[in-house]
């Protein structure tokens, strides 16, 4: 008898799989001492999804991150990271990690730091891919400094190079922001975005919300150890608005803005909710709604247009929303 057939059909099944998230864990629970850190989390990374994990300090944030990269061991729960059990030290090889606090040799080069890494990982990446990358973290003009000279928000910038260096397919990134400077803060939102477009998947812990925002498709929020919310943003924020402010709006001018979306009205101000809108919080409600189009044929139904102003909830309001407890 040969297994040859079945093995063959079994990876012809396989094949047509979607291909497995970059991180997936189930049940992970942590204690310290007598205090419970991280009390039953679950949640999955898509492949070239952008997760950002949000909540206070001591949510259990940084623990979660430890466990998936088998940096602490979890009490209970388990991980898989791209497809293999988060045990296996291959699960590791493609994870690119910028922890929240570390220090390279100081008498090391930024170029040497990368090399170094690049030979830790195994990857056989060029010299020139290395120095390409200290360029996109801004360090172009440093790659012969010592390390020991470097600010805080160089070191940040290294470390998120090392983070990069050997392709990685899971880019986990605990406060890449915190000692940057606000050009610094936008360098790192392009490069996340950028990973998105490469298909790398990016796990990003943050408290800076408006980044969060601005780069996520899907947030999960921790509270006291526990998942209080997940959901893209499209989900936790709810739909979209255009607020405009109209006079001489007739019986047709009305059915046009009604035909936009759900319609509510208070005086001269008439708010139009946005069906279907699922995108990042990048997109304005213009990207998702033909808006020059509603105001021409607004005007060529004899409507008087004064205001036109996209707008929903921040996450930022979402956010304290949960923390406290209220309802969606
Ligand atoms: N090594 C440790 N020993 C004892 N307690 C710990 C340890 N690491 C974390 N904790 C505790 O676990 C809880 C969660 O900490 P964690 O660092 O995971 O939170 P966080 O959400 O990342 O917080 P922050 O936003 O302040 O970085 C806190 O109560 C913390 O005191």
């Amino acid at each position: 008898m040969t297994a040859g057939p079945d093995l063959a059909a079994a990876r012809g099944l396989l094949a047509g799989l979607p291909p497995s998230p970059a991180v997936w864990c189930s049940g992970l629970r942590k204690r310290y001492g007598r205090r419970t850190a991280v009390d039953g989390v679950s949640f999955t990374v898509g492949r070239g999804e952008v997760l950002g994990l949000l909540g206070p300090n001591g949510a259990g944030k940084t623990s979660v991150i430890k466990m998936l990269l088998g940096l602490v061991r979890p009490d209970a729960g388990e991980v898989h990271l791209l497809g293999r059990p988060g045990r296996d030290p291959r699960a590791r090889e493609r994870v690119g990690y910028l922890p929240e606090l570390f220090r390279y040799q100081p008498w090391l080069t930024a170029a040497e730091v990368l090399a170094l890494h690049v030979r830790l990982s195994g990857a056989a990446v060029p010299d020139a891919e290395q120095r390409d990358r200290l360029g996109l973290v801004g360090l172009a003009d440093r790659t012969g400094d010592r390390v020991g000279g470097f600010s805080k928000g160089m070191q940040q910038r290294l470390g998120l190079a090392v983070a990069l260096v050997a392709r990685p397919e899971l880019v986990v990134l605990d406060e890449p922001t915190s000692a940057l400077d606000p050009l610094g803060r936008a360098d790192v939102r392009d490069v996340v975005l950028g990973l998105r477009e490469e298909g790398v998947a990016v796990l990003l812990n943050s408290h800076l919300i408006g980044e969060v925002e601005r780069v996520c498709d899907r947030v999960v929020v921790l509270d006291r150890g526990r998942v209080a919310a997940a959901g893209t943003l499209g989900e936790l924020l709810g739909r979209r608005e255009l607020r405009l402010r109209l006079t001489g709006v007739g019986a047709d001018a009305e059915a046009r803005l009604a035909a936009a979306g759900r319609l509510t009205r208070s005086g001269e101000s008439w708010t139009v909710e946005l069906a279907g809108d699922e995108g990042t919080a990048e997109d304005t409600a213009e990207d998702t709604a033909d808006v020059p189009g509603l105001v021409a044929d607004l005007v060529g139904l004899g409507v008087r247009v004064h205001a036109v102003e996209p707008g929903r909830i921040t996450l930022e309001e979402r956010l304290l929303g949960i923390l406290r407890g209220d309802r969606p």
